[in-house]
């Protein structure tokens, strides 16, 4: 499975500015080859702008998503679209997009876990969905954001249900990209999963942005690591098969005692 990656600046608070740039990366990405997979960051289209969040995306209503089916379809890609702020009864949602080659939106995933360091709290609503995986041409995978990659269960239970591969889309800071690198690769080796992550490079109201997109093997290698400043795409060949032999060859899964995990 071709998973092509684009590890991009974000313009803040100009969200059609932001699908321009998708455009034009996506134009050039298929130009070279044919991914199977595109993946975007966290809240691409707005970045962290919180305090008028509301007033942004009620400006750009529905377009993103009108934007991302026909990107889909006309390319015959799947899209990993890493999140977009929704308003919905009740609040605003820092919500990921899962469309199909034909252009279908075959999974939302709201972030459950707000992040207290950028009082998210005081602006966005927490997703009251558990996380469920979905299928891209017949193989099982899963979404996560940002801040939830510190809670391991979540992955866990993405691996119970039979994720071969995490996508985790993300704008971690720079001041926690160790966090951010080791987190990737436990989780990876845990669960005996790929780890496949988009992160913002740049800069907003004074936070710099780590870059440092990977792919991590299920064995905790990591195939690829983006740079830390620039934007950057990159594109990696996974061989799924490698999830069932690396868990054959450790039966981590086969060994678990659950009944003595507590409430976990
Ligand atoms: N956007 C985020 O979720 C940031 C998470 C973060 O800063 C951290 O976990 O550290």
């Amino acid at each position: 499975m071709k998973i092509a990656t684009y590890q991009m600046d974000i313009i803040a608070g100009k969200p059609a500015e932001n699908r321009k740039k998708v455009l034009d990366w996506v134009d050039q990405v298929l130009k070279e080859q044919q991914p199977d997979v595109l993946v975007l960051p966290e809240m691409w289209t707005t970045a962290y702008t919180l305090p008028i969040l509301e007033k942004v995306i009620r400006e750009d209503e529905a377009e993103t998503e009108t934007f991302l089916k026909e990107l889909a379809r006309k390319h015959h890609v799947n899209i990993i679209a890493g999140s977009i702020a929704v308003e919905e009864a009740g609040g605003i949602f820092n919500r990921s997009y899962i469309l199909n080659r034909k252009g279908e939106i075959i999974y939302t995933y709201d972030k459950i876990h707000l992040v207290p360091m950028l009082d998210e709290h005081l602006y966005l609503k927490g997703g009251n969905n558990a996380v469920k995986v979905f299928e891209f041409d017949g193989r099982k995978m899963g979404v996560i954001i940002c801040y939830d990659l510190r809670f391991p269960e979540l992955v866990r239970s993405l691996a119970l249900q039979g994720a071969e591969v995490v996508f985790v889309v993300a704008e971690w800071p720079l001041a926690r990209v160790k966090h951010w690198e080791i987190l990737q690769q436990a989780r990876a080796i845990e669960n005996q999963v790929f780890v496949v992550s988009c992160n913002r490079v740049g800069t907003h109201d004074g936070v710099k942005f780590a870059g440092r997109s990977m792919v991590v093997t299920p064995w905790g290698e990591t195939l690829t690591k983006a740079s830390q400043v620039e934007e950057e795409t990159f594109t990696v060949d996974l061989n799924l098969n490698e999830v069932t032999r690396i868990r054959k060859e450790v039966p981590v899964f086969a060994s678990r005692v659950p009944k003595l995990y507590g409430d976990l």
